[in-house]
C-alpha cells in the first residue's frame, strides 16, 4: 500500500484527490493538510468523505511528509517551489498540481507568475504530466509538473495535427471555457452565483498563463516553434471544459477522422467520437476521460476539432493521479475508471 500526503486538502482538487483515491485499492492518504483548517476532521468539512477518510488536517509547518511514499501538492502557484526541494532531497517522489515546475525556463515563469522562481534547478528536473505525450519520462520521475487544465484539453486537440504536421503553426485558435470550480475555492466576488450565472464572458484576452505553457508543448511536439491565439470564457457552470480549436490545414488530402482515431486508439483515457458526434461536458464530467471530434466544416481549409474534459478530474486530480501509477509501475488505470455523471 503506497501512502499519499496531500498539501492543500481543502481546495477542490484536494477533496477530489481525496474523492479518487478512495476508491484506489493500492494508495491510502496518511497526511492531508491545511491551514486554516489544522485540527478539524475532513470529513467534518466534506461530509461525502464519512466512512472513508479519518483523518484530520494538519498544519503543513509541521506535517510529516518526507514519511510519505509520495506528495501531491494541490496548492496555489508560487507555493510548492519552497517546499519540493527538502522533499526531493529526503528522495520522495512529488506530484505537482500548480504551475511551478510546469515551464522549463525560470525567466520565462517569473514573467508569467510575478516572482522570482525560488527552485529554479528543479525545472530540468521536473517531468511534465501528460501522459499521452510522455508517459515513459512520467513513470521515471521524481518530481511531476501535473498539465494545467485547460493546456490538457488544447495540447490534446492540437497533437495529432501537429505529429502528422498537416496544419500551419503560426495560425492556431483555441477558444475555450471553464465552469467556475476552476477558480478554486477562495472566495472572490467574480466567482459569486449571482455574477456568474445566467452570463458569459472570456476573459484574460490579452494574456492568460496558460498560454506560455501550451506553446512550449505544443512547439516540442511540433519541432518548431508554434503560435496560439489563447481565448478562454468563464461558463456559469461549476465543473467541466470545453475547448473549439481552429487550424489552417496545409495538405487537402488528410483523413482527419483517421488521423485522431490512430493516434489515440491505445489511450486509456482519450475517446476520439465518430465523425458528426460532438463532445459535451457532462458525459466526461467526474470521469478521468477526454472526448473529442475533429471536423473539416464544408471541405474548407479550417480543420475543428472540439474537446471536453473534467477540469477536476482528467485536468487536474485524475490526471495527477494516472500520473502516480506511472511513476509507482501499477496499472495507469488503477482507481480511475469512473463513468460521466448523466444528467
Ligand atoms: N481548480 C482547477 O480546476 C484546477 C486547479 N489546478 C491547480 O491546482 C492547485 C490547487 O487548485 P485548487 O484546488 O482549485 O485551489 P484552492 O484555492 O481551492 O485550494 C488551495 C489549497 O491550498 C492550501 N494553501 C493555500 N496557500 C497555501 C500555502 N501557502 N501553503 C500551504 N497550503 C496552502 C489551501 O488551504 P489552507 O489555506 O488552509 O492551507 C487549500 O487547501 C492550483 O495551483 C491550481 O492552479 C490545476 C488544474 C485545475
Ligand atoms: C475558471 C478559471 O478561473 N480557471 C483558472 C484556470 C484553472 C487553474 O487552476 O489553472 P491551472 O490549471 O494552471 O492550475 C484560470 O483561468 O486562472
Amino acid at each position: 500500500m503506497v501512502s499519499v500526503g496531500i498539501v492543500g486538502g481543502t481546495g477542490y482538487t484536494g477533496v477530489e484527490l481525496l474523492r479518487l483515491l478512495a476508491a484506489h485499492p493500492e494508495a491510502r492518504v496518511t497526511v492531508i493538510t491545511s491551514r486554516a483548517e489544522a485540527g478539524r476532521r475532513v470529513d467534518d468539512l466534506y461530509p461525502n468523505l464519512r466512512g472513508h477518510c479519518e483523518l484530520a488536517f494538519s498544519d503543513p509547518a509541521s506535517a510529516e511528509l518526507t514519511a510519505c511514499d509520495i506528495v501531491f501538492f494541490a496548492t496555489p502557484h508560487n507555493v510548492a517551489m519552497h517546499s519540493v526541494p527538502d522533499l526531493i532531497a529526503a528522495d520522495t517522489r512529488v506530484i505537482d498540481l500548480s504551475a511551478d515546475y510546469r515551464i522549463r525556463d525560470a525567466q520565462l515563469w517569473s514573467q508569467w507568475y510575478g516572482e522570482p522562481h525560488a527552485s529554479p534547478d528543479l525545472l530540468s528536473k521536473a517531468v511534465y504530466g501528460l501522459p499521452e505525450l510522455n508517459r515513459d519520462a512520467i513513470a521515471g520521475a521524481q518530481l511531476v509538473a501535473c498539465a494545467g487544465c485547460y493546456p490538457t484539453s488544447i495540447q490534446l486537440g492540437f497533437l495529432p495535427l501537429l505529429e502528422a504536421g498537416v496544419v500551419d503553426t503560426v495560425n492556431l485558435i483555441a477558444s475555450a471555457a471553464s465552469g467556475v470550480s476552476g477558480a478554486g475555492r477562495q472566495a472572490k466576488v467574480d466567482n459569486l452565483l449571482s455574477e456568474v450565472s445566467d452570463s458569459f464572458k472570456a476573459y484574460g484576452v490579452s494574456g492568460h498563463r496558460h498560454l506560455p505553457e501550451i506553446e512550449q508543448g505544443l512547439s516540442a511536439v511540433a519541432g518548431e516553434s508554434v503560435s496560439v491565439t489563447f481565448v478562454p470564457h468563464l461558463l456559469p457552470m461549476v465543473r467541466g471544459i470545453h475547448a473549439t480549436l481552429y487550424a489552417q490545414l496545409t495538405r487537402t488530402d488528410v483523413d482527419l477522422q483517421g488521423l485522431f482515431a490512430e493516434r489515440y486508439a491505445d489511450e486509456p483515457f482519450v475517446d476520439v467520437l465518430e465523425t458528426g458526434t460532438y463532445p459535451q461536458t457532462r458525459t466526461v464530467r467526474g470521469t478521468n476521460r477526454v472526448q473529442i471530434s475533429v471536423e473539416q466544416p464544408q471541405g474548407r481549409n479550417t480543420v475543428v476539432v472540439m474537446v471536453t474534459e473534467d477540469n477536476l478530474v482528467k485536468g487536474a486530480s485524475g490526471q495527477a493521479i494516472q500520473a502516480m501509477n506511472l511513476m509507482l509501475g501499477m496499472p495507469e488505470t488503477l482507481g480511475l475508471t469512473q463513468i460521466g455523471l448523466l444528467p
